[in-house]
Formats: C-alpha cells, sequence, structure tokens
C-alpha cells in the first residue's frame, strides 16, 4: 500500500498490447509537491505511462495510487479528471477564435457549454482567478487577444493555464517545449518551477537544456520501466542511459 504522502505511487504495472509490454513491471512514486522529469527513448513507455495515470488504458497488473490511497484502476477517465488529475498534450488545443481571457474562462466553467458561458457575467472570484492564471501563464498583456494570434510557445501556455483553470493537483505535461523558441523553453521552465511551487507536475521531455533547468528528479524509462533515476547529472552519467538514449 502506498504512503499517505505520495502524490503518485505506481508499482509492478505492467501493460501489454497484442503480446507486447509497452510497461513492464513499472514501479514510480511521485511525493505530494514535487515536480518529476520523465526522458526516455522513443516508445519507451511515456505515453503509456500517462495513459495509465489517467485512465485512458488499464493496466493489465499492478498498483495505481493518486493522492495517497485513491486507487486510480477503479476509475475511469472521466472521474480522474474530477479527482485532480490533469493532462496537456503536445499539441496545444486552445479556442482558436476566442480571447485568451475567454479560454481561461470556458476552463474555469468546466463541463458548461460555450454559449452561456461566455455570455454569463463574471464573478469577481473568476475576475480574480483569471488574473492569478494570467499572471502565473506570462499572458497578462495578451488577456484581450484572439488565441489565434498567440505564438506557438504561448499558447501552449495558456492550455497550461487552461488545466491550471481546473485546479488539478497533479499536472502531467507531454513535452511542452516541443517547437518553442529558446526563449519561450527558458520561461517554460521558470514558469512550470512557479507552477510546481504549489502543484504536483510530471513533465515528459527529451529537451535536455530544458530538462536542466526545471533542476528536479529525473525518471529515465526504457523498455516500459524505469532505467535510471536520480538528479539529471546522475542520470546523465548513467551508461546504460547513454548507450540507450543520451548518446544517440
Ligand atoms: N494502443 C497501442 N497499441 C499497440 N501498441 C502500442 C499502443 N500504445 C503504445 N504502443 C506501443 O508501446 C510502446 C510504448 O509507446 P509509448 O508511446 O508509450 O512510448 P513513448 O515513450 O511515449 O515514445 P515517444 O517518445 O515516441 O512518444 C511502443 O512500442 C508503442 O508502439
Amino acid at each position: 500500500m502506498p504512503r499517505t504522502d505520495t502524490m503518485l505511487y505506481l508499482d509492478g504495472v505492467s501493460v501489454a498490447f497484442d503480446g507486447f509490454r509497452a510497461i513492464n513491471n513499472l514501479s514510480l512514486v511521485l511525493d505530494k509537491g514535487e515536480m518529476r522529469a520523465i526522458i526516455g527513448p522513443n516508445g519507451a513507455g511515456k505515453t503509456t505511462m500517462m495513459d495509465i495515470i489517467t485512465g485512458k488504458t488499464r493496466p493489465d497488473t499492478g498498483e495505481v495510487f493518486f493522492d495517497g490511497t485513491i486507487d486510480l484502476t477503479r476509475h475511469d477517465e472521466a472521474d480522474i479528471a474530477m479527482l485532480g488529475i490533469g493532462r496537456k498534450f503536445q499539441k496545444p488545443t486552445v479556442f482558436e477564435s476566442h480571447t485568451v481571457e475567454d479560454n481561461l474562462l470556458l476552463a474555469l466553467k468546466g463541463k458548461r457549454s460555450i454559449f452561456p458561458t461566455l455570455f454569463h457575467r463574471r464573478s469577481t472570484l473568476e475576475e480574480d482567478r483569471i488574473g492569478e492564471i494570467l499572471a502565473v501563464i506570462r499572458l497578462e498583456e495578451r488577456r484581450h487577444d484572439l488565441a489565434e494570434n498567440l505564438s506557438h510557445g504561448q499558447k501552449q501556455w495558456l492550455e497550461i493555464g487552461m488545466l491550471l483553470a481546473q485546479d488539478p493537483k497533479l499536472l502531467l505535461v507531454d513535452e511542452p517545449v516541443a517547437g518553442m523558441t529558446d526563449a519561450e523553453t527558458a520561461e517554460t521552465a521558470r514558469l512550470l518551477r512557479d507552477i510546481a511551487k504549489t502543484h504536483s507536475v510530471i513533465v515528459v521531455e527529451h529537451d535536455m537544456h530544458f530538462v536542466r533547468e526545471l533542476d528536479v528528479k529525473v525518471t529515465c524509462l526504457h523498455e516500459g520501466s524505469v532505467l535510471s533515476e536520480g538528479s539529471l547529472d546522475f542520470v546523465s552519467a548513467d551508461e546504460r542511459v547513454v548507450e540507450v538514449y543520451l548518446g544517440r
């Protein structure tokens, strides 16, 4: 059984697709308030691990606990989102023809349909929350601009803001800096570090400069299990990691 101070606890998790073990006896523990970077070669199982955490894929064996004692294998995707796990996929999916502010408002409202949400008068609470999120995602100046006019990096930040609007305890962020400029990449590391002060975060990323700037514990996956885990310096000095990933 997991400790109550863990945000995520995976133990002995395996899943096979047509006999191929994409996740193979995987164990990983994320503490409350921790940010973790997940690295590893293509096909290592990073996406499948996120799919298991969010309930998209059900493991064949193993334990998956969230926020101490919530058994995620007993919940479906919708439940898991409600329980407080937010996921950001690689490609931004903001509402292009709405303003930055309205995108956040829609996310705050969650499942309500778009029209009542936009015509409804905003409460002071909502205004305050939107203001806070805009500051975190570095888009205060772009509040009234249409999302379609943001740069690729800013769209990624807006989507991270939309996740924050749903107030998750754990954020799963998949390759956030792919396609970003160097300046946006550096700012994204600062932004995620700010978010990690009040949330647990898992970031999957191939960009090692970015991972270094995150300055957090790193887990390298390979063939569906943990190959190496520790500081980036420790993991990068691990010959097995160099052989299967970094040296390529
Ligand atoms: N639904 C599925 N059906 C069959 N095979 C799958 C399925 N999902 C994943 N796989 C296989 O499982 C393995 C792990 O894939 P996964 O996408 O989790 O790797 P990854 O580490 O996210 O890779 P990348 O860095 O390329 O995103 C791969 O060999 C993949 O082809």
